[in-house]
């Protein structure tokens, strides 16, 4: 089988949210795919009301393929610090039009603030390793885990865009997405995550170093985060750019000419250029006089995060078959 789902940006592409079709009827929901991690979790008839703020519910009573675990729980904290708990059920869930019957949907009980603040957002659907998945007493598979056998190829590609409809795909590889050649490099995914390392990078038209960047590809994570010598080089290379400690974040002139970064892949010289306007990531003034920066500080992660800033730059293929990413230009 194959399968191809649009994925459409929230405001800044601080998220891509996609329908994902849960139950029988099909209650579709709008969820989040999220390669940095792996449960599949929504807002649902179970949600504490007071934490629900016009997000699409499900409602596993109303679905006659909907099952609980009894007894199986879930808790999860993700890395900016929002996280949801709640109970699981198995259900049938269509993505792309690829259907698994028996997935384990996990219904939200409790949400952070942040998730009840985004009326939009309707749940995630983790595409990392089966590894990281919080259900208790047993890890459940992710969707992507369940339905590799019956694809084509053991793969999706994720084609993100800046300020556009992007796609994943399963099961292929769409020829006209990309340009050139895509260069594959082994994943390690020990942590759960989709983690590669990159040679080498360069910012503008400098030489590049031999500082490596090791990091995950994450889907689910707005920005671009980096070790700080990285991060100094680039924002030393911005006209007024400067740490906002009251935004605990660098920020840019929205005005200033941002210099593109650009990371080796391979050891064949291929690269991946994140256009220096990507980095001018948004206005946080109503005047749209300073801008956020799209490539901020990975301190205490303990690896980078190639989130939609860096992944949106390109094509990715990431291979659960043979367990590498792919990257190309578009
Ligand atoms: O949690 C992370 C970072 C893993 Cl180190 N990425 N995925 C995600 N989902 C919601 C917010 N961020």
């Amino acid at each position: 089988s194959t399968g191809s789902a649009q994925t459409n940006p929230e405001k800044n592409d601080v998220e891509y949210l996609t329908p994902v079709s849960i139950g029988t009827p099909g209650q579709v929901l709008n969820l989040d795919l999220d390669t940095g991690s792996s449960d599949l979790w929504v807002f649902s008839s179970l949600t504490t009301s007071s934490q629900v703020n016009g997000q699409t519910l499900y409602d596993p009573t109303k679905s006659t393929t909907a099952n609980q675990l009894q007894g199986y729980t879930w808790q999860i904290s993700y890395g900016d610090g929002s996280s949801s708990s709640g109970d699981v059920y198995t259900d049938t869930v269509t993505v792309g039009g690829v259907t698994f019957s028996a997935q384990a949907v996990q219904v939200a009980k409790t949400v952070s603030s942040e998730f009840t603040s985004d009326p939009a957002n309707h749940g995630l659907l983790g595409m990392g390793f089966g590894s990281i998945n919080t259900v208790e007493p047993v890890a459940q598979k992710t969707f992507f885990d369940n339905i590799m056998p019956d694809l084509d190829l053991p793969l999706f590609t994720a084609d993100l865009k800046r300020s556009a409809p992007g796609r994943y795909n399963f099961g292929y590889i769409d020829p006209s997405a990309y340009k050139g050649e895509i260069t594959y490099v082994p994943v390690d995914n020990d942590s759960g995550f989709w983690a590669w390392t990159s040679p080498a990078y360069a910012i503008g038209s400098r030489n590049f170093g031999n500082t490596t960047l090791k990091g995950i590809a994450d889907t689910g994570a707005s920005l671009f985060l980096l070790p700080s010598a990285a991060v100094s080089e680039y924002y030393g290379a911005v006209f007024g750019a400067k740490y906002d400690r009251s935004q605990g974040a660098f920020t840019v002139p929205c005005d200033a000419s941002a210099p593109d970064f650009t990371f080796v892949v391979g050891d064949h010289g291929a690269t991946i250029t994140v256009p220096g306007n990507y980095i001018k990531y948004a206005p946080i003034d109503d005047a749209g006089k300073t801008c956020f920066g799209g490539i901020q500080l990975d301190t205490g992660i303990g690896f980078s995060i190639f989130g939609d800033v860096a992944l949106k730059s390109a094509f990715v293929v990431f291979n659960g078959g043979n367990r590498t990413i792919g990257w190309a230009t578009k």
